[in-house]
Protein backbone atom coordinates (compact mmCIF):
# COMPACT_ATOMS: atom_id res chain seq x y z
CA UNK A 1 0.00 0.00 0.00
CA UNK A 2 2.83 2.61 1.15
CA UNK A 3 4.53 1.07 -2.18
CA UNK A 4 1.97 1.94 -3.88
CA UNK A 5 1.35 5.78 -2.99
CA UNK A 6 5.21 6.39 -2.94
CA UNK A 7 5.04 5.07 -6.54
CA UNK A 8 1.95 7.06 -7.36
CA UNK A 9 3.16 10.65 -5.48
CA UNK A 10 6.42 9.94 -7.77
CA UNK A 11 5.48 9.39 -11.04
CA UNK A 12 3.00 12.23 -10.48
CA UNK A 13 5.72 14.69 -9.58
CA UNK A 14 7.91 13.53 -12.89
CA UNK A 15 5.82 14.47 -15.07
CA UNK A 16 4.79 17.94 -13.85
CA UNK A 17 8.57 18.25 -13.58
CA UNK A 18 8.72 16.58 -17.21
CA UNK A 19 6.02 19.41 -18.49
CA UNK A 20 7.48 22.28 -16.41
CA UNK A 21 10.77 21.56 -17.85
CA UNK A 22 9.04 20.90 -21.70
CA UNK A 23 7.05 24.08 -20.58
CA UNK A 24 10.45 25.85 -20.47
CA UNK A 25 11.79 24.67 -23.35
CA UNK A 26 8.78 25.77 -25.75
CA UNK A 27 9.76 29.08 -24.15
CA UNK A 28 13.08 29.47 -25.08
CA UNK A 29 12.63 27.94 -28.48
CA UNK A 30 10.19 30.68 -29.07
CA UNK A 31 12.76 33.77 -27.30
CA UNK A 32 15.80 31.91 -29.34
CA UNK A 33 14.15 32.16 -32.30
CA UNK A 34 14.13 36.06 -32.64
CA UNK A 35 17.98 35.95 -31.42
CA UNK A 36 20.76 37.08 -34.45
CA UNK A 37 21.76 33.07 -36.06
CA UNK A 38 24.81 31.51 -35.03
CA UNK A 39 26.45 28.09 -34.49
CA UNK A 40 24.80 25.30 -33.02
CA UNK A 41 26.58 22.83 -30.04
CA UNK A 42 26.23 19.89 -28.28
CA UNK A 43 22.99 19.28 -26.00
CA UNK A 44 24.02 20.54 -22.72
CA UNK A 45 27.17 21.74 -23.78
CA UNK A 46 26.76 24.08 -26.41
CA UNK A 47 29.82 25.61 -28.57
CA UNK A 48 31.96 25.05 -25.22
CA UNK A 49 34.15 22.18 -26.61
CA UNK A 50 34.99 23.86 -29.67
CA UNK A 51 35.67 26.87 -28.07
CA UNK A 52 39.88 26.49 -28.11
CA UNK A 53 42.54 27.27 -26.02
CA UNK A 54 42.25 31.11 -27.56
CA UNK A 55 38.32 32.08 -27.44
CA UNK A 56 38.67 35.65 -28.97
CA UNK A 57 39.97 33.73 -31.49
CA UNK A 58 37.65 31.18 -32.04
CA UNK A 59 34.90 33.74 -31.78
CA UNK A 60 36.36 35.87 -34.21
CA UNK A 61 36.35 32.93 -36.90
CA UNK A 62 33.22 32.50 -36.59
CA UNK A 63 32.35 36.08 -37.23
CA UNK A 64 33.18 35.42 -41.17
CA UNK A 65 30.49 33.00 -41.36
CA UNK A 66 27.79 34.07 -39.29
CA UNK A 67 28.51 38.41 -39.53
CA UNK A 68 29.43 40.88 -36.09
CA UNK A 69 26.40 40.07 -34.41
CA UNK A 70 25.77 36.08 -33.32
CA UNK A 71 24.27 34.08 -31.01
CA UNK A 72 26.59 31.49 -29.75
CA UNK A 73 25.03 28.50 -27.37
CA UNK A 74 28.05 28.00 -24.26
CA UNK A 75 27.47 25.26 -21.82
CA UNK A 76 23.39 26.29 -20.45
CA UNK A 77 23.39 29.44 -22.17
CA UNK A 78 22.89 31.64 -24.75
CA UNK A 79 24.88 34.36 -25.43
CA UNK A 80 25.06 36.91 -28.51
CA UNK A 81 28.41 37.62 -29.04
CA UNK A 82 29.39 40.94 -30.69
CA UNK A 83 32.31 41.32 -32.85
CA UNK A 84 32.99 44.30 -34.71
CA UNK A 85 33.28 48.38 -32.90
CA UNK A 86 30.43 49.19 -35.01
CA UNK A 87 28.08 46.39 -32.57
CA UNK A 88 29.95 46.93 -29.31
CA UNK A 89 29.93 50.97 -29.01
CA UNK A 90 26.24 50.73 -30.13
CA UNK A 91 25.43 47.80 -27.75
CA UNK A 92 27.59 48.78 -24.23
CA UNK A 93 26.63 52.62 -24.59
CA UNK A 94 22.74 52.11 -23.99
CA UNK A 95 21.42 51.72 -20.53
CA UNK A 96 19.60 48.41 -21.49
CA UNK A 97 22.79 46.93 -21.38
CA UNK A 98 24.14 47.42 -17.82
CA UNK A 99 23.01 44.24 -15.96
CA UNK A 100 24.97 41.65 -14.92
CA UNK A 101 23.58 37.85 -15.17
CA UNK A 102 22.40 36.31 -12.41
CA UNK A 103 24.57 33.91 -11.28
CA UNK A 104 28.65 35.34 -11.05
CA UNK A 105 31.13 33.30 -10.22
CA UNK A 106 32.21 36.19 -8.15
CA UNK A 107 29.10 36.32 -5.73
CA UNK A 108 29.23 32.18 -5.29
CA UNK A 109 32.85 33.10 -3.84
CA UNK A 110 32.32 36.37 -1.66
CA UNK A 111 28.16 34.99 -0.57
CA UNK A 112 27.86 38.75 -1.42
CA UNK A 113 27.19 41.29 -4.14
CA UNK A 114 30.33 43.77 -5.40
CA UNK A 115 30.67 46.07 -7.75
CA UNK A 116 31.24 43.47 -11.10
CA UNK A 117 28.09 41.31 -10.68
CA UNK A 118 25.42 43.43 -8.54
CA UNK A 119 22.00 44.56 -10.68
CA UNK A 120 20.65 46.44 -8.21
CA UNK A 121 20.41 49.97 -6.86
CA UNK A 122 23.03 49.37 -4.55
CA UNK A 123 25.47 48.73 -7.83
CA UNK A 124 24.92 52.77 -8.36
CA UNK A 125 25.92 53.52 -4.80
CA UNK A 126 29.15 51.31 -5.14
CA UNK A 127 30.07 52.48 -8.32
CA UNK A 128 30.03 56.36 -7.63
CA UNK A 129 32.15 55.50 -4.51
CA UNK A 130 35.13 53.02 -6.12
CA UNK A 131 35.05 55.03 -9.24
CA UNK A 132 35.44 58.69 -7.41
CA UNK A 133 38.62 56.53 -4.85
CA UNK A 134 40.12 55.19 -7.81
CA UNK A 135 40.46 57.98 -9.95
CA UNK A 136 41.69 60.34 -7.05
CA UNK A 137 43.85 57.88 -4.56
CA UNK A 138 46.90 58.96 -5.40
CA UNK A 139 46.53 62.63 -3.92
CA UNK A 140 46.79 61.14 -0.48
CA UNK A 141 50.00 61.05 0.76
CA UNK A 142 50.13 57.86 2.42
CA UNK A 143 48.60 56.16 -0.78
CA UNK A 144 51.54 57.51 -2.89
CA UNK A 145 53.88 57.51 -0.34
CA UNK A 146 53.00 53.04 -0.18
CA UNK A 147 53.23 53.20 -4.19
CA UNK A 148 56.50 54.74 -4.11
CA UNK A 149 58.12 52.52 -1.15
CA UNK A 150 56.79 49.09 -2.97
CA UNK A 151 58.22 50.60 -6.59
CA UNK A 152 61.39 51.47 -4.24
CA UNK A 153 61.75 47.45 -3.30
CA UNK A 154 61.59 46.72 -6.28
CA UNK A 155 63.91 48.89 -7.84
CA UNK A 156 66.40 47.17 -5.37
CA UNK A 157 65.71 43.61 -6.60
CA UNK A 158 66.01 44.37 -10.13
CA UNK A 159 69.49 46.32 -9.44
CA UNK A 160 70.52 43.34 -6.99
CA UNK A 161 69.89 40.66 -9.64
CA UNK A 162 73.07 42.13 -11.33
CA UNK A 163 71.88 42.32 -15.03
CA UNK A 164 71.33 38.24 -14.85
CA UNK A 165 67.99 37.55 -16.59
CA UNK A 166 65.14 36.96 -14.14
CA UNK A 167 61.83 35.46 -15.11
CA UNK A 168 59.69 38.27 -15.16
CA UNK A 169 55.96 37.12 -13.45
CA UNK A 170 57.32 35.30 -10.96
CA UNK A 171 59.50 38.00 -9.98
CA UNK A 172 57.67 41.31 -10.31
CA UNK A 173 54.35 39.86 -9.20
CA UNK A 174 55.75 40.11 -5.56
CA UNK A 175 55.47 43.74 -5.82
CA UNK A 176 52.99 44.77 -7.40
CA UNK A 177 50.73 42.77 -5.40
CA UNK A 178 52.54 44.48 -2.09
CA UNK A 179 51.61 47.81 -3.62
CA UNK A 180 47.97 46.58 -4.18
CA UNK A 181 47.77 44.85 -0.27
CA UNK A 182 49.37 48.50 0.93
CA UNK A 183 46.41 50.31 -0.83
CA UNK A 184 43.69 48.14 0.78
CA UNK A 185 45.08 47.65 4.16
CA UNK A 186 47.64 50.07 4.59
CA UNK A 187 50.51 47.14 5.05
CA UNK A 188 51.76 44.25 2.65
CA UNK A 189 50.62 41.08 3.17
CA UNK A 190 54.44 39.57 4.16
CA UNK A 191 53.49 40.37 7.59
CA UNK A 192 50.46 38.36 7.31
CA UNK A 193 50.63 34.93 6.52
CA UNK A 194 47.14 33.48 6.81
CA UNK A 195 45.88 36.73 4.60
CA UNK A 196 48.56 35.84 1.90
CA UNK A 197 47.49 32.03 1.80
CA UNK A 198 43.71 32.56 1.46
CA UNK A 199 43.84 35.44 -1.07
CA UNK A 200 46.55 33.64 -3.24
CA UNK A 201 44.39 30.18 -3.18
CA UNK A 202 41.43 32.84 -4.24
CA UNK A 203 43.33 34.42 -7.06
CA UNK A 204 44.63 31.16 -8.45
CA UNK A 205 41.09 29.49 -8.15
CA UNK A 206 38.87 32.04 -9.89
CA UNK A 207 41.68 31.92 -12.79
CA UNK A 208 41.61 28.29 -13.04
CA UNK A 209 37.77 28.20 -13.04
CA UNK A 210 36.79 31.19 -15.07
CA UNK A 211 38.57 30.40 -18.83
CA UNK A 212 36.52 27.38 -19.07
CA UNK A 213 33.06 29.32 -19.00
CA UNK A 214 31.74 26.52 -16.30
CA UNK A 215 28.22 26.19 -15.21
CA UNK A 216 27.04 27.28 -12.14
CA UNK A 217 26.64 24.02 -10.55
CA UNK A 218 30.61 23.52 -11.21
CA UNK A 219 30.98 26.69 -8.74
CA UNK A 220 28.94 25.93 -6.58
CA UNK A 221 30.78 22.62 -5.63
CA UNK A 222 34.13 24.90 -5.97
CA UNK A 223 32.99 27.16 -3.04
CA UNK A 224 32.11 23.94 -1.01
CA UNK A 225 35.16 22.21 -1.39
CA UNK A 226 37.21 25.32 -0.37
CA UNK A 227 34.99 27.13 1.92
CA UNK A 228 37.52 27.73 4.80
CA UNK A 229 39.91 29.15 2.70
CA UNK A 230 37.04 32.20 2.04
CA UNK A 231 36.04 31.34 5.82
CA UNK A 232 39.78 32.75 6.33
CA UNK A 233 39.84 35.86 4.69
CA UNK A 234 36.36 36.79 5.96
CA UNK A 235 37.90 36.38 9.19
CA UNK A 236 40.91 38.07 8.19
CA UNK A 237 39.38 41.38 6.51
CA UNK A 238 36.69 41.86 9.53
CA UNK A 239 39.56 42.20 12.15
CA UNK A 240 41.45 44.83 9.48
CA UNK A 241 38.24 46.43 9.32
CA UNK A 242 37.86 46.67 13.45
CA UNK A 243 41.16 47.34 13.92
CA UNK A 244 40.59 50.44 10.99
CA UNK A 245 37.70 51.32 12.94
CA UNK A 246 39.56 51.47 16.51
CA UNK A 247 42.64 53.45 14.79
CA UNK A 248 41.21 55.61 12.18
CA UNK A 249 41.50 59.67 12.79
CA UNK A 250 40.24 61.67 10.27
CA UNK A 251 40.09 62.39 6.49
CA UNK A 252 43.52 63.74 6.37
CA UNK A 253 45.35 60.83 7.82
CA UNK A 254 43.69 58.72 5.46
CA UNK A 255 45.93 55.28 4.83
CA UNK A 256 44.18 53.39 2.84
CA UNK A 257 41.12 52.05 1.11
CA UNK A 258 39.24 50.69 4.15
CA UNK A 259 39.72 54.19 5.62
CA UNK A 260 38.24 55.88 2.67
CA UNK A 261 34.97 53.40 3.23
CA UNK A 262 34.87 53.41 6.40
CA UNK A 263 34.66 57.36 6.47
CA UNK A 264 32.01 57.32 3.82
CA UNK A 265 29.67 55.30 5.66
CA UNK A 266 29.85 56.93 8.79
CA UNK A 267 29.11 60.07 6.92
CA UNK A 268 26.32 58.87 5.46
CA UNK A 269 24.92 57.67 8.89
CA UNK A 270 25.23 61.29 10.58
CA UNK A 271 23.39 62.79 7.39
CA UNK A 272 20.88 59.80 7.86
CA UNK A 273 21.47 59.13 4.11
CA UNK A 274 19.81 55.88 3.81
CA UNK A 275 22.91 53.35 2.14
CA UNK A 276 23.69 49.54 0.96
CA UNK A 277 27.31 50.25 2.22
CA UNK A 278 28.66 47.57 4.44
CA UNK A 279 31.61 45.94 5.67
CA UNK A 280 30.93 42.77 4.29
CA UNK A 281 30.20 44.53 0.54
CA UNK A 282 33.55 46.40 0.69
CA UNK A 283 35.04 43.15 1.80
CA UNK A 284 33.68 41.22 -1.46
CA UNK A 285 34.35 43.77 -3.93
CA UNK A 286 38.35 43.99 -2.03
CA UNK A 287 38.34 40.25 -2.96
CA UNK A 288 37.38 40.99 -6.90
CA UNK A 289 39.60 43.73 -6.88
CA UNK A 290 42.87 41.44 -5.37
CA UNK A 291 41.77 38.35 -7.34
CA UNK A 292 40.58 40.14 -11.23
CA UNK A 293 41.95 43.59 -10.63
CA UNK A 294 45.42 42.46 -9.43
CA UNK A 295 45.59 39.70 -12.11
CA UNK A 296 44.76 42.69 -15.45
CA UNK A 297 47.29 44.67 -14.19
CA UNK A 298 50.25 41.81 -13.45
CA UNK A 299 49.32 41.07 -17.26
CA UNK A 300 49.32 44.56 -18.51
CA UNK A 301 52.83 45.07 -16.60
CA UNK A 302 54.11 41.85 -18.22
CA UNK A 303 53.20 42.84 -21.60
CA UNK A 304 55.23 46.14 -21.02
CA UNK A 305 58.13 45.24 -20.18
CA UNK A 306 58.41 42.14 -22.49
CA UNK A 307 57.30 44.87 -25.10
CA UNK A 308 59.72 47.37 -24.39
CA UNK A 309 62.79 44.44 -24.04
CA UNK A 310 61.93 43.36 -27.41
CA UNK A 311 60.85 46.49 -29.39
CA UNK A 312 64.48 48.37 -28.25
CA UNK A 313 64.07 51.32 -30.56
CA UNK A 314 60.76 52.42 -29.09
CA UNK A 315 62.62 51.93 -25.64
CA UNK A 316 65.10 54.11 -26.64
CA UNK A 317 62.74 57.26 -27.33
CA UNK A 318 60.48 56.88 -24.34
CA UNK A 319 63.90 57.07 -22.97
CA UNK A 320 64.83 59.93 -24.76
CA UNK A 321 61.41 61.54 -23.85
CA UNK A 322 61.91 60.77 -20.14
CA UNK A 323 65.17 62.38 -20.33
CA UNK A 324 64.19 65.46 -22.33
CA UNK A 325 60.89 66.14 -20.04
CA UNK A 326 60.98 65.04 -16.19
CA UNK A 327 65.03 63.85 -15.76
CA UNK A 328 66.38 60.71 -14.34
CA UNK A 329 65.82 61.88 -10.57
CA UNK A 330 62.09 63.13 -10.55
CA UNK A 331 59.13 60.28 -9.78
CA UNK A 332 56.46 61.29 -12.61
CA UNK A 333 53.60 62.71 -11.66
CA UNK A 334 50.29 61.60 -14.18
CA UNK A 335 50.36 65.27 -14.96
CA UNK A 336 53.14 64.02 -16.93
CA UNK A 337 51.60 61.98 -19.27
CA UNK A 338 50.25 65.14 -21.28
CA UNK A 339 54.53 65.59 -22.20
CA UNK A 340 55.77 62.46 -22.87
CA UNK A 341 52.86 61.70 -25.88
CA UNK A 342 55.10 58.50 -27.03
CA UNK A 343 55.64 56.94 -23.50
CA UNK A 344 51.34 57.37 -23.44
CA UNK A 345 50.89 56.08 -26.99
CA UNK A 346 53.57 53.00 -26.09
CA UNK A 347 51.42 51.86 -23.17
CA UNK A 348 48.26 52.78 -25.34
CA UNK A 349 50.12 49.67 -27.98
CA UNK A 350 50.54 47.33 -25.15
CA UNK A 351 46.86 47.41 -24.31
CA UNK A 352 45.53 47.50 -28.30
CA UNK A 353 48.05 44.70 -29.14
CA UNK A 354 48.18 42.11 -26.16
CA UNK A 355 44.46 42.63 -25.26
CA UNK A 356 44.70 41.48 -21.97
CA UNK A 357 40.83 41.38 -21.46
CA UNK A 358 39.89 39.68 -24.43
CA UNK A 359 35.82 39.74 -23.83
CA UNK A 360 34.24 42.60 -20.90
CA UNK A 361 32.30 40.67 -18.29
CA UNK A 362 29.04 38.97 -19.19
CA UNK A 363 26.23 41.93 -19.69
CA UNK A 364 21.96 41.22 -19.78
CA UNK A 365 19.82 43.16 -21.21
CA UNK A 366 17.69 44.71 -18.83
CA UNK A 367 14.58 45.15 -21.51
CA UNK A 368 13.67 44.37 -25.09
CA UNK A 369 16.76 46.21 -27.46
CA UNK A 370 18.05 46.45 -30.67
CA UNK A 371 21.72 45.75 -31.71
CA UNK A 372 22.23 47.40 -35.31
CA UNK A 373 18.74 46.18 -36.03
CA UNK A 374 19.04 43.02 -34.65
CA UNK A 375 16.22 42.11 -32.42
CA UNK A 376 17.94 41.43 -28.61
CA UNK A 377 15.17 40.43 -26.05
CA UNK A 378 15.13 41.45 -22.36
CA UNK A 379 16.97 38.83 -20.04
CA UNK A 380 19.64 38.05 -22.68
CA UNK A 381 23.18 37.61 -22.63
CA UNK A 382 25.34 39.52 -24.41
CA UNK A 383 29.50 39.80 -25.03
CA UNK A 384 31.88 42.03 -26.64
CA UNK A 385 34.80 40.21 -28.04
CA UNK A 386 37.19 43.48 -27.31
CA UNK A 387 40.11 41.56 -28.75
CA UNK A 388 38.18 41.23 -32.31
CA UNK A 389 37.51 45.24 -32.24
CA UNK A 390 41.12 45.57 -31.74
CA UNK A 391 42.81 43.55 -34.43
CA UNK A 392 40.32 45.19 -36.91
CA UNK A 393 42.20 45.53 -40.35
CA UNK A 394 39.40 47.90 -41.12
CA UNK A 395 40.41 50.34 -38.17
CA UNK A 396 44.49 49.41 -37.43
CA UNK A 397 46.80 49.24 -40.17
CA UNK A 398 48.91 45.86 -40.11
CA UNK A 399 46.98 44.66 -36.72
CA UNK A 400 48.92 42.14 -35.65
CA UNK A 401 51.97 44.44 -35.80
CA UNK A 402 53.39 46.43 -32.49
CA UNK A 403 53.29 50.16 -33.32
CA UNK A 404 52.95 52.83 -31.05
CA UNK A 405 53.09 55.20 -33.69
CA UNK A 406 49.73 54.70 -34.88
CA UNK A 407 48.03 56.39 -31.63
CA UNK A 408 50.25 59.58 -32.86
CA UNK A 409 49.39 62.20 -35.20
CA UNK A 410 51.66 62.22 -38.26
CA UNK A 411 54.56 64.46 -36.98
CA UNK A 412 54.66 61.77 -33.69
CA UNK A 413 54.30 64.96 -31.32
CA UNK A 414 50.62 64.60 -30.51
CA UNK A 415 48.54 61.90 -28.82
CA UNK A 416 45.69 61.12 -30.99
CA UNK A 417 42.54 61.81 -28.28
CA UNK A 418 39.60 58.90 -28.42
CA UNK A 419 41.38 56.92 -30.77
CA UNK A 420 38.31 54.85 -33.03
CA UNK A 421 38.19 51.40 -31.98
CA UNK A 422 40.29 51.81 -29.08
CA UNK A 423 38.42 50.58 -25.72
CA UNK A 424 40.81 48.47 -23.53
CA UNK A 425 38.98 48.96 -20.63
CA UNK A 426 35.46 48.65 -22.69
CA UNK A 427 32.74 51.13 -23.04
CA UNK A 428 30.07 53.19 -21.46
CA UNK A 429 29.08 53.18 -17.70
CA UNK A 430 29.94 49.63 -16.77
CA UNK A 431 33.65 49.82 -18.11
CA UNK A 432 36.27 49.17 -15.78
CA UNK A 433 35.69 51.44 -12.83
CA UNK A 434 39.67 51.45 -11.80
CA UNK A 435 40.69 52.92 -15.38
CA UNK A 436 42.48 55.92 -13.94
CA UNK A 437 43.82 54.12 -11.65
CA UNK A 438 45.47 51.26 -13.51
CA UNK A 439 46.77 54.41 -16.03
CA UNK A 440 48.48 56.25 -13.94
CA UNK A 441 49.84 53.05 -11.94
CA UNK A 442 51.45 51.67 -14.71
CA UNK A 443 52.52 54.76 -16.33
CA UNK A 444 54.30 55.74 -13.18
CA UNK A 445 55.61 51.94 -12.57
CA UNK A 446 57.11 51.84 -16.32
CA UNK A 447 58.75 55.89 -16.30
CA UNK A 448 60.52 54.59 -13.27
CA UNK A 449 61.72 51.41 -14.33
CA UNK A 450 63.45 53.00 -17.51
CA UNK A 451 64.68 55.96 -15.83
CA UNK A 452 67.25 53.63 -14.03
CA UNK A 453 66.98 50.09 -16.37
CA UNK A 454 68.00 49.55 -19.72
CA UNK A 455 66.04 45.86 -21.00
CA UNK A 456 66.91 43.57 -22.78
CA UNK A 457 65.53 39.58 -23.19
CA UNK A 458 67.46 35.81 -24.01
CA UNK A 459 64.28 34.93 -24.72
CA UNK A 460 63.47 34.36 -28.30
CA UNK A 461 60.29 35.42 -30.03
CA UNK A 462 58.27 32.94 -28.60
CA UNK A 463 57.86 35.62 -25.74
CA UNK A 464 55.30 36.88 -27.01
CA UNK A 465 52.97 33.98 -27.31
CA UNK A 466 50.16 33.77 -25.11
CA UNK A 467 47.69 31.77 -23.38
CA UNK A 468 44.29 32.74 -22.05
CA UNK A 469 43.48 32.37 -18.47
CA UNK A 470 41.11 35.29 -17.24
CA UNK A 471 44.00 37.59 -18.82
CA UNK A 472 45.71 37.02 -22.25
CA UNK A 473 49.40 36.66 -20.57
CA UNK A 474 52.79 35.31 -21.72
CA UNK A 475 52.72 31.81 -22.05
CA UNK A 476 56.08 30.99 -20.46
CA UNK A 477 57.81 32.56 -18.40
CA UNK A 478 59.94 35.02 -19.81
CA UNK A 479 63.78 36.10 -19.25
CA UNK A 480 63.99 39.43 -18.36
CA UNK A 481 67.20 41.50 -18.22
CA UNK A 482 67.49 44.93 -16.43
CA UNK A 483 71.20 46.69 -16.61
CA UNK A 484 71.64 49.09 -14.10
CA UNK A 485 71.83 52.36 -16.14
CA UNK A 486 73.91 54.07 -13.37
CA UNK A 487 76.51 51.27 -14.10
CA UNK A 488 77.04 51.63 -17.71
C1 LIG B 1 45.06 46.67 -17.13
C2 LIG B 1 44.22 46.34 -16.23
C3 LIG B 1 42.73 46.27 -16.42
C4 LIG B 1 41.98 46.15 -17.57
C5 LIG B 1 42.48 46.07 -19.00
C6 LIG B 1 40.59 46.13 -17.16
C7 LIG B 1 39.52 46.00 -18.03
C8 LIG B 1 38.22 45.84 -17.64
C9 LIG B 1 37.14 45.47 -18.52
C10 LIG B 1 37.28 45.21 -20.02
C11 LIG B 1 36.01 45.41 -17.79
C12 LIG B 1 34.63 44.97 -18.27
C13 LIG B 1 33.65 46.10 -18.36
C14 LIG B 1 32.35 45.65 -19.01
O1 LIG B 1 31.72 44.72 -18.52
O2 LIG B 1 31.99 46.19 -20.05
C15 LIG B 1 36.37 45.74 -16.42
C16 LIG B 1 35.46 45.83 -15.38
C17 LIG B 1 35.84 46.06 -14.08
N1 LIG B 1 37.11 46.30 -13.62
FE1 LIG B 1 38.80 46.41 -14.71
N2 LIG B 1 40.52 46.24 -15.80
C18 LIG B 1 41.80 46.33 -15.31
C19 LIG B 1 42.17 46.47 -14.00
C20 LIG B 1 41.30 46.58 -12.95
C21 LIG B 1 41.70 46.78 -11.59
C22 LIG B 1 43.15 46.92 -11.11
C23 LIG B 1 40.55 46.81 -10.86
C24 LIG B 1 40.35 47.01 -9.38
C25 LIG B 1 41.17 47.55 -8.58
C26 LIG B 1 39.44 46.65 -11.76
C27 LIG B 1 38.11 46.63 -11.39
C28 LIG B 1 37.05 46.42 -12.25
C29 LIG B 1 35.67 46.29 -11.82
C30 LIG B 1 35.15 46.36 -10.38
C31 LIG B 1 34.90 46.09 -12.96
C32 LIG B 1 33.38 45.93 -13.04
C33 LIG B 1 32.74 47.29 -13.15
C34 LIG B 1 31.22 47.26 -13.10
O3 LIG B 1 30.61 46.22 -13.36
O4 LIG B 1 30.63 48.32 -12.80
N3 LIG B 1 39.93 46.53 -13.04
N4 LIG B 1 37.72 45.99 -16.37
Amino acid sequence: MLWSISTYITSNLSSIVLILLFLRYLVSLNKDKRLPKGPSGFPLLGYLPFLGKNPHHTLWKLGEQYGSIYTLPLGEQKIVILNDWDSVRNALRKDSFLGRPDVSMFSLVTGVKSLIDDNHSSWREDRRFFETIFKTCFDSPNIFKNLVNELKSLLIYLKRSNGTPIESRKNTTKYVNNFFYSFIFGRHYISSKSLFDSALFLRISILSLYPSWIAKTFYKLFVMFNHHHFTLFAKFFKNEAKNHFKSMRNESSIRDLIDYYILEMQAKKTNYTSTTMSIDKLRANCQVFLSFGCEAFISSFEWSLISMAYFTEYQQVMFKEIEKTIGLQRIPDFKDEIRMPFTTAFLNEVFRWKTVLPFNFTRRSTDDATILGHFIPKDTLVVANIWAVHHDSAIWEHPFRFNPYRFLTDDGKTMIGDHEGFMPFSLGKRSCVAETFVKKWLFIYIVVILQNFSISSPSGEEAFDEVYHLTVRPKKDVQLTFQWRNES
